[in-house]
Formats: structure tokens, C-alpha cells, sequence
């Protein structure tokens, strides 16, 4: 087993009330009861809105964080009393964080790592030159850190972290501000790590079901879905489409979507659409309003908070 937690909870003291000289304080769970096992060559996705405690979670398996309650083993022991000896299997990423010396080329923190883990040089040149390959980051690992596009950095950031051949590698929203094309070759990457563990935490579902077989939702610290990736893609999620156009609409095409809302600079939105009438709305819009621009989102992540809470109410 590479990760047990059993009822797994971390409190905080938050203040309540502040007079000049006194404070009350209530207690706040920023993780309660999560109990979950990870095992060797999972790709395990966890999701959550902002403060839904994924980084306590994260922090508590690396043995930065004390629990106050239940417990929890990184590598079958202890991650506290044992964050040496974890750390050589584990690689981690941080997309707000960097590892890397940001006046030196990429390659020095490569070799900083190397001394630091003990890798022999042979094996490090073929590892690095593997890793640049995947990522096609060969021409910019000899350039300052503090010259490379946020893109770049990310790629470098992935190889400094994977240099001493983790069994474990954490994704601390790897992939946030990156556009498109950097995500989807990190996505490959990262899709052909099949030996590897790997615990993937984002906002976004879908980028983290591309990669992961398995997602893990929390929701004010609890842990209220541990569901197949399959699974979860097979949800039929309403989708929301929001248009601009410059001319206005017609009184017809305002009374076909009863819940069409227009905002405030100007552009429409028509929410709550299933997926498979999606088709024929945009068709619909594209047909005959002259639309500046279109968009068509559904946030699947949103719809299942909302799906879990509904179902605790009826219980
Ligand atoms: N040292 C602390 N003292 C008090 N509260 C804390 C502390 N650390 C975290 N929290 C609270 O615990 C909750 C969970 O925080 P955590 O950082 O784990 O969330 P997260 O899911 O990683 O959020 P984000 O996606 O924004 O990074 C938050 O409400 C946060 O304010």
C-alpha cells in the first residue's frame, strides 16, 4: 500500500468574535474523517473548490502536517517520524511553488538533485535526456530559470522533481495559468507514467480524469466521492452557452429559451442545457444571430457538489 488514511482530520482554531481584549474562537475542520487507500501505479485525481482541503491532505501525506485525529501512512509507516526516508520515493510538484534556481539554467538544480539523492551520473544523463524527450524540453534546460516562459518552467519543474526516479509523484496543480497545448503534452507526459503512483489535485475534473483512472472529491474537508474516472464521464452534466452579438434578438428566439439571461456587458447566456440538445442550440444561435463570439462550458465539478448536497438533504 503506498497511502492509508483512517478518519483523518485536521482542526484549526478560527476566531469567532475579536473584542479589544478578547477573542472567542470556534473550531474549524480543514480535513474530518478521511479515510482512503492509495495503491501502487494508481493515477488518482483530487478535486475541490478552494479550501476544500486538498493541500492539508497533501501535506499530511508528506509528514508536513500533524493530524488531530485518525491516522495516516505514506509507504506503510508514520510519515511524520519518517520524512527522510519517504522523501527518496516521493517527487513533488507544486504549481505555485518552485524548486528551481531562478538565476541558473535548470540543469544545475538537475544536478543539485542528483547530489542531493545520490544518483549515479550515467543514470542521471540517460534520465534527464529521457525526460526532456518526453517533454520537449531538450533546448531551454541550459538557460537561466528567471528566461523561461511559465510553460517552460513547469516542464522543468516536472524533470528537477522525477531526477531521483520517485515511486510517488504529487501534483500540486501543476498545470495552473498554462495554456492549452503546454497542458495537453504535460497531460501525455504524464498519461505514459504508468509504473508510477500518482495524486493529481486540481479545480478542474476533466483535466485531472485525462490522467487519472480514479477521482477523490472533497468538499469542506470531507472526502464525498471516490468514483472511477469511466464513471464519472459517462454523467450526463447540463452545459451553459454564453454568446455575443451585436444585434438584438428577436422576440421569437427569446421565448424559445425561457431561461435565456442577458448580462451585464452585454452578452447572453442560456443555461441548464442537456447535453444532447446542445447541438441544436448552438446550430440554433449560429443560425441566425450573427454572434461575435461563443462558448459553451459545463462544470462538471459544480454539478456534483451540487448532485451530493441534494442527496444529503433527502436522506
Ligand atoms: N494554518 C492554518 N490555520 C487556519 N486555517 C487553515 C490553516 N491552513 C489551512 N487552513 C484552512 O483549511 C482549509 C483547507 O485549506 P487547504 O489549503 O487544504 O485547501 P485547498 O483545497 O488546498 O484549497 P486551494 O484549492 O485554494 O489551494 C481552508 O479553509 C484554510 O483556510
Amino acid at each position: 500500500m503506498i497511502i492509508e488514511t483512517k478518519n483523518l482530520t485536521k482542526r484549526y482554531r478560527k476566531v469567532k468574535a475579536a473584542k479589544l481584549f478578547h477573542k472567542k474562537y470556534s473550531t474549524f475542520y480543514a480535513l474530518k474523517n478521511v479515510s482512503l487507500e492509495i495503491h501502487q501505479g494508481d493515477h488518482v485525481g483530487l478535486v475541490g473548490l478552494n479550501g476544500s482541503g486538498k493541500s492539508t491532505l497533501i501535506k499530511m501525506i508528506l509528514g508536513i502536517l500533524q493530524p488531530d485525529g485518525g491516522s495516516v501512512k505514506t509507504f506503510d509507516r508514520d510519515p511524520l517520524n519518517n520524512r527522510q526516508k519517504n522523501a527518496v520515493k516521493i517527487g513533488v510538484v507544486f504549481g505555485q511553488r518552485s524548486q528551481l534556481r531562478w538565476d541558473l539554467p535548470a540543469m544545475d538544480t538537475f544536478k543539485l538533485n542528483r547530489e542531493i539523492y545520490q544518483v549515479p551520473e550515467d543514470i542521471f544523463t540517460k534520465r534527464v535526456t529521457k525526460l526532456a524527450r518526453m517533454l520537449q524540453a531538450t533546448e531551454f534546460l541550459t538557460q537561466p530559470v528567471r528566461t523561461l516562459s511559465l510553460g517552460q518552467r513547469m516542464k522543468a519543474e516536472f524533470i528537477a522533481a522525477l531526477i531521483h526516479d520517485p515511486e510517488l509523484i504529487i501534483l500540486d496543480e501543476p498545470t495552473i495559468g498554462l495554456d492549452v497545448l503546454t497542458k495537453n503534452s504535460i497531460t501525455e507526459f504524464l498519461q505514459q507514467l504508468t509504473d508510477k503512483t500518482i495524486i493529481f489535485t486540481s479545480h478542474d475534473l476533466d483535466e485531472v480524469a485525462e490522467v487519472c483512472s480514479r477521482i477523490l472529491i472533497l468538499n469542506n474537508g470531507q472526502l464525498v466521492l471516490d468514483q472511477s474516472s469511466q464513471e464519472l464521464a459517462e454523467l450526463n452534466v447540463p452545459a451553459t452557452v454564453t454568446f455575443t452579438s451585436a444585434d438584438k434578438l428577436s422576440a421569437d428566439l427569446i421565448k424559445q429559451w425561457p431561461n435565456m439571461m442577458q448580462l451585464k456587458n452585454g452578452s447572453y447566456q442560456i443555461a441548464g442545457i442537456k447535453q444532447e440538445n446542445l447541438k441544436e442550440v448552438l446550430s440554433t444561435i449560429t443560425a441566425r444571430i450573427p454572434v461575435a463570439n461563443i462558448e459553451v462550458k459545463s462544470n462538471k465539478l459544480a454539478y456534483l457538489l451540487a448532485h451530493l448536497k441534494q442527496q444529503e438533504v433527502q436522506q
